[in-house]
Parts: structure tokens; sequence; C-alpha cells
């Protein structure tokens, strides 16, 4: 539970003060702030931590990746920001904060009304996601029936617009289609474009290219990418491959066992990562990063939830371990980089989140400075 201080909004942007639904927003406006974000799961075994002091922010036009292996919590924390965790879940502290809102201090009930024009969702399984028994163009027009109060003919047309954006071909005979009827890649499409539907400020895809071959993954990524610029949406891109960061996300957060380890604009992250983890996962593919390359090359693998040693996080697989990293967790905090040093005025570490610059570059661990690039 948290007390009425903590709940307190944080600095509004521009963005956070416009209506929910405009497509006005500026350019790197900060549309969401998420803070010590922690999501708990109660198990047979007790309750376990899966998502812990989870922290980021997510730009107007530019994508968020959150980047890491497979049970890092990357799914979990979509899941926690729009609404929908499973029962056994439960949000155990954070703030969300969309255009201003804190989603977390809402009733599920507010929230529901908010999210639909607020924030958009994708998920990488669009046959599970969509109903097998109504045609898309139904599925498509619920939004603007349910948020717009529209009726069934005006739905009906803006499901076929909707197609149309997402470059579904001859959407006036296709809106009366079901979902099977469609390719994987069509299918996704219609899941994106339910979820950009109503123009949210903010679109979490979740690895929504996993399932696809990989022509079509490349036109899914162009998809979101045109969407993107169009309405000038915050898009959280989640992913376990380095190569899709590098393309397509402007900054990224680096998760491991439920924790942010890192963070920063991706271009300073990869070319000089502070966190032993994320030196890693770089250096576990090759030079030329290619899609699909796994990150399997780090020995060990991540502690279990109902085993998260207190200290690091990463300790068991880290070369740089001393005694400090297995007696005190290191909180994630502003680093330095030779990077954006170099990189004169225009971003330091020490930028204000919120602000209007690009984003602090933080870290992890007790030894970030002694990390060297060799
Ligand atoms: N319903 C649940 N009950 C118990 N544990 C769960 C449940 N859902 C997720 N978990 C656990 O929570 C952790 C985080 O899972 P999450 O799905 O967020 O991982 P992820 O980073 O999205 O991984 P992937 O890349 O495989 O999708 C994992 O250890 C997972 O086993
Ligand atoms: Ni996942």
């Amino acid at each position: 539970m948290k007390t009425a201080a903590e709940q307190a909004p944080v600095k509004r942007s521009r963005a956070a003060e416009a209506p929910a639904a405009s497509s006005e927003a500026k350019a790197h406006d900060v549309v969401l702030q998420v803070r010590d974000l922690a999501v708990d799961i109660r198990t047979h075994r007790g309750t376990v931590r899966a998502v812990n002091s989870v922290g980021f922010e997510a730009r107007a036009g530019e994508t968020l990746a959150l980047l890491g292996e497979s049970g890092c919590g990357k799914s979990m924390t979509a899941k926690a920001l729009a609404g929908i965790m499973d029962p056994v879940c439960d949000l155990a502290d954070g703030q969300i904060v969309l255009n201003g809102t804190d989603l977390a201090a809402l009733s599920a009930k507010e929230r529901l009304k908010f999210a639909g024009p607020g924030l958009g969702i994708v998920f990488q399984d669009a046959l599970t996601a969509l109903n097998p028994v109504y045609t898309v163009g139904t599925q498509l027009g619920e939004a603007f029936r349910i948020h717009r109060g529209l009726n069934a003919r005006q739905a009906r047309a803006e499901a076929i617009d909707l197609m149309k954006r997402v470059g579904i071909p001859e959407p006036e005979s296709r809106v009366n289609s079901y979902p099977h009827q469609f390719s994987g890649g069509m299918r996704q499409r219609i899941l994106i474009a339910m979820a950009v539907a109503l123009n949210p400020r903010l679109l979490i895809a979740d690895e929504p290219t996993t399932a696809l071959d990989v022509t079509v993954q490349a036109q899914i990524m162009q998809l979101l990418r045109t969407l993107r610029e169009e309405g000038q949406m915050a898009v959280i891109l989640i992913t376990h491959d380095l190569a899709v960061v590098a393309e397509e996300a402007d900054s990224v957060a680096v998760m491991y066992a439920g924790n942010v380890v890192e963070s920063g604009p991706v271009s300073e992250v990869f070319a000089d990562p502070r966190h032993p983890y994320t030196k890693g996962l770089l250096e576990s593919v090759p030079v030329h990063l290619e899609r699909g390359a796994q990150l399997k090359s780090i020995p060990g693998s991540p502690p279990e939830l109902h085993d998260i040693p207190a200290g690091c996080v990463y300790q068991s697989r880290c070369p740089l371990v001393q005694d400090i990293c297995r007696a005190e967790r290191p909180a994630l905090r502003p680093v330095t980089s030779p990077v954006n040093d170099a990189d004169a005025g225009t971003a330091t570490a020490n930028v204000p989140s919120g602000g209007p610059s690009r984003p602090a570059r933080t870290a992890a661990c007790h030894f970030s400075e002694e990390i060297t690039n060799a």
C-alpha cells in the first residue's frame, strides 16, 4: 500500500497536460513515467517478487526497449502497466504515471475507462488474443462503440479505416472475415489496429514479431514505426533480441531477475555498457548483430524468483563480484560515460528525469565506473 504522499503525481510534462486521446504530443515529451514498480506473485511456495523497483520513462515519438533474458519480468512489467495482470499477481508498489495520471492509484474500473484511449498493448500471439467467434470488424469496432458511443454502422466504418491504416488489403470485404481467415502477419496487423484504434499516447508491444517469419517481422516493425511517427506515440518494445533494440529503439532498459540493471540511450549503452550484465549480453553475440541471435552465452542462469539473493541480483554470474555485492543491493543511479561526456553539452548523466533532454544513463552496479570496454 502507498501513502498519499507517495501517490503525489510527478512533475507534469507538456504532453501530460494535453487531452489523453490527442495526437498532438510533442516529440520527446515524457508520456509515461514508471517509478519503483513492484509486482508480487502468489505461488504455492509463498509470495515471490517478479518485478522489483523498476523505473523508466517513455517519450513521445520514441521507442523504449525493455531488454532481457527469458523470465526476467518484461511481460509482467507490461501487464502491470496495462492493468491486465493474472489474478495471482499483485501490484505491490510503484507509480505508473501516464499523461499525468497515476494508473497505479486508480480503481480497476477507472483504469479500464482510461486504458483504451491512453494506452494500447500488443502481444506476440495474435491468434489467442483475438476472439474466434466474432468477425474482425466487430472486434475492431468495439473500442469505438464502448469509448466513443458509435453505433454499429459507424463502428464498422471506423474498423475499415483502421484496417486501411495498418495495411490490410481489401478492407471493405475483409472486415466481415473471422480471425482464422487471416495469415499470422495480417492477424498481428489486426491486433495492432485494435491497440491504436483510439490513438493512444503509449503503445506497448510485447515481442510483437516473435511468432512471425523474417520478412513479415520486418513489415510489422515498419508498420509500428509508421504508426509511432503518425501519432507521435511513445512505444515500449519488449524483446530479447539485441539487434532489434539496436535498429528500432532510442533508449533501452536492461532487465535482470525483475530489476532494471541499466538504462539510457541505446547508442550510449551499447557503445559503453556500465553494468556487467549488459556487457555480457553484448559480448554474447557476434560483432555484426543479427536478428534472432540468442542471448545464451553468459555462463550460468538467472536466479529463481524464490531464491533471489540479498545484495546484487547478478552476483552469481558476475565476473567482477566482490563482498559488497553479496551484502548490498546496488541502487539504480546515474552514471557518467565517456560517450556522453564527449557529446559536449547535449546530454549529461545528471539530467533530471522528466526534463527536456535525452534520458539519463543509469546503472545498478557497485563497480559501474570500473567496467572497461577492452
Ligand atoms: N502466473 C504466474 N505464476 C507464477 N509465476 C509466474 C507467472 N507469470 C510469470 N511468472 C514468473 O514471473 C517471472 C517473469 O515472467 P515474465 O513473463 O514477465 O518474463 P519475460 O521477461 O516476459 O520472459 P519471456 O522473454 O520468456 O517472455 C518468470 O520467472 C515467470 O516464471
Ligand atoms: Ni514475455
